[in-house]
């Protein structure tokens, strides 16, 4: 188990700047998203807008495996939301118990606190992975809007059936969350509804690689529309 300040870096590198979307998008789909023609209307950061992407769904969705994609593929730091719980709701978790909304307040203010820390130092976008199951869930991290008005919220919720989800939480090794939480899980899960605009759903039923590819593809999308409408 991590420390609560751990935050995973992939690249360690410097996050793209709206230059650095053409060949992001050239990776993820083979077409070029600007060209020497339409140069970039925005300074530095694409649209002028900061990012956190936010990976949900239950566990054995995907989440680390497409946020970690994401990060690299971006360049962005990626904050994995399972080193943020506190020992005692990791130990509940290893014990079979499910959290509760009282557990959950903390972790949640932590995730959104840390992803708003990383872009204040100049990060043009974070990739998080949080369950997110319950919209208060997501209005937590929805809050950070409210404190910096250049950040856009979007979420990828990784939609699986409970017997994928069984299937892939039972191949994972040495994780604390067993196959014995999913049911829980998705006992309070409340799938995202249509008004919340913020959300890309992505079913994850096909291989990793695909799932990887579309959301990519659909990261990129959001950000050149965004970069275009500046
Ligand atoms: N689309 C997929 N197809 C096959 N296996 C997958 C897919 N997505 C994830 N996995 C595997 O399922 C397990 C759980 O994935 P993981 O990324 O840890 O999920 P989460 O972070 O949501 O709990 C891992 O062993 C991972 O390699
Ligand atoms: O990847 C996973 O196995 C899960 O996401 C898991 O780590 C857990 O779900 C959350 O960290 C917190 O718990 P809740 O989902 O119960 O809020």
């Amino acid at each position: 188990m991590m420390s609560i300040d751990t935050t995973c870096t992939v690249t360690g590198q410097k996050p793209p700047s709206a230059a650095d979307l053409p060949s992001i998008q050239a990776a993820a789909t083979g077409t070029p998203l600007m060209t020497a023609a339409s140069p970039a209307k925005g300074a530095g950061r694409a649209g002028g807008h900061t990012h956190i992407w936010l990976v949900t769904g239950p566990a054995g969705c995907g989440k680390t495996s497409v946020a970690e994609h994401l990060a690299n593929a971006l360049n962005m730091p990626y904050i994995e939301g399972d080193s943020f719980h506190t020992p005692a709701n990791v130990d509940k978790m290893r014990s079979g118990i499910p959290l509760t909304d009282a557990d959950r307040w903390d972790w949640l203010t932590a995730l959104r606190e840390e992803s708003m820390r990383q872009i204040n130092e100049g990060r043009t976008g974070v990739v998080l992975t949080c369950s997110a199951l319950k919209r208060k869930y997501r209005d937590v991290i929805r809050v950070a809007a409210y404190y910096d008005h250049h950040l856009l919220i979007h979420f990828i919720y990784l939609d699986a059936s409970e017997e994928l989800l069984l299937q892939r939480v039972t191949k994972r090794q040495g994780h604390y969350m067993g196959a014995n939480m999913v049911h829980s899980q998705l006992d309070i899960l409340e799938r995202p509804s249509p008004n919340e605009t913020d959300v890309i759903t992505i079913d994850v039923s096909r291989s990793l690689g695909e799932v990887q590819q579309d959301a990519l593809e659909r990261v990129v999308d959001m950000m050149g529309s965004d970069h275009d409408n500046q």
